[in-house]
C-alpha cells in the first residue's frame, strides 16, 4: 500500500542485495516527463495502469532487479499476473495508522488527494488485501526501522528460495 515502504526498502534492499534498484513510479516519470503522481491525476487511472503494466513488464525483461511498485500495480489484474510469473514478490504490510501518518502532509498520491484519506486507505486496503495477500512473502513494515525490514525480507527471501529448491 501507499506508505507501506516500498520505494525507500526497495531501495535499501537492492543496495544489501548488491542488485539495481527500481521505482515503477520513476520508470513513469522517465518515460512521461511528468511526475508519476501527476500522470494519474491528468489521463485517470486507467491509462495509469495501461502505461504502468507496459512499464513494468519491460523491467520484468530487463536484468535481476530489485523493483518497487506502486500500490495498486498488484491490483491489476495484467500486471499481477506479470509479477506472479517473473518475480518473486514481496507484500510489505503495515497498519492503516502507520500508512496515513507515513502519507499526510504529501500531495503527490491523487488517490489521498481528499477530505478523507484515512477513509480511503481503508477502503483500498480492503479492496487490495484479496490481491495483497497472494504475493510470495510478507513482511511487516509497521513501527521498525528500515533497516529491520531489509534484514527480514533477506531471511524470508533466503527461506522462500530454499524452499523452491
Ligand atoms: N520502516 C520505516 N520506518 C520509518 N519510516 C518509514 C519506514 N518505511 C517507510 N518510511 C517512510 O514513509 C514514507 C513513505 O515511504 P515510501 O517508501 O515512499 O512508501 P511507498 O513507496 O510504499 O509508498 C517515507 O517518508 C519513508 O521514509
Ligand atoms: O496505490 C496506488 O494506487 C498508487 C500508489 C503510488 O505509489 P506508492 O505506493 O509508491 O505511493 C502511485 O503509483 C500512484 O499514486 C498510485
Ligand atoms: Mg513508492
Amino acid at each position: 500500500m501507499m506508505g507501506a515502504g516500498k520505494s525507500t526498502v526497495g531501495r535499501r534492499l537492492a543496495k544489501r542485495l548488491e542488485l539495481d534498484f527500481i521505482d515503477s513510479d520513476d520508470a513513469i516519470e522517465q518515460a512521461c516527463g511528468l511526475p508519476a503522481g501527476e500522470v494519474f491525476a491528468r489521463y485517470g487511472e486507467k491509462d495509469f495502469r495501461d502505461g504502468e503494466r507496459r512499464i513494468i513488464a519491460r523491467l520484468l525483461d530487463d536484468h535481476r532487479q530489485v523493483i518497487a511498485t506502486g500500490g495498486g500495480a498488484f491490483a491489476d489484474e495484467g500486471t499481477r499476473s506479470l509479477l506472479k510469473d517473473k518475480a518473486v514478490t514481496i507484500w510489505l504490510d503495515a497498519p492503516i495508522e502507520i500508512l496515513a501518518e507515513r502519507t499526510s502532509g504529501r500531495d503527490t498520491r491523487p488517490l489521498l488527494n481528499n477530505d478523507d484519506p484515512r477513509g480511503t486507505l481503508e477502503r483500498l486496503m480492503e479492496a487490495r488485501r484479496p490481491f495483497y495477500s497472494q504475493a510470495d512473502i510478507r513482511v511487516r513494515s509497521g513501527n521498525v526501522p528500515h533497516r529491520d525490514v531489509v534484514e527480514w525480507i533477506v531471511s524470508a527471501l533466503e527461506d522462500y528460495l530454499q524452499r523452491r529448491v
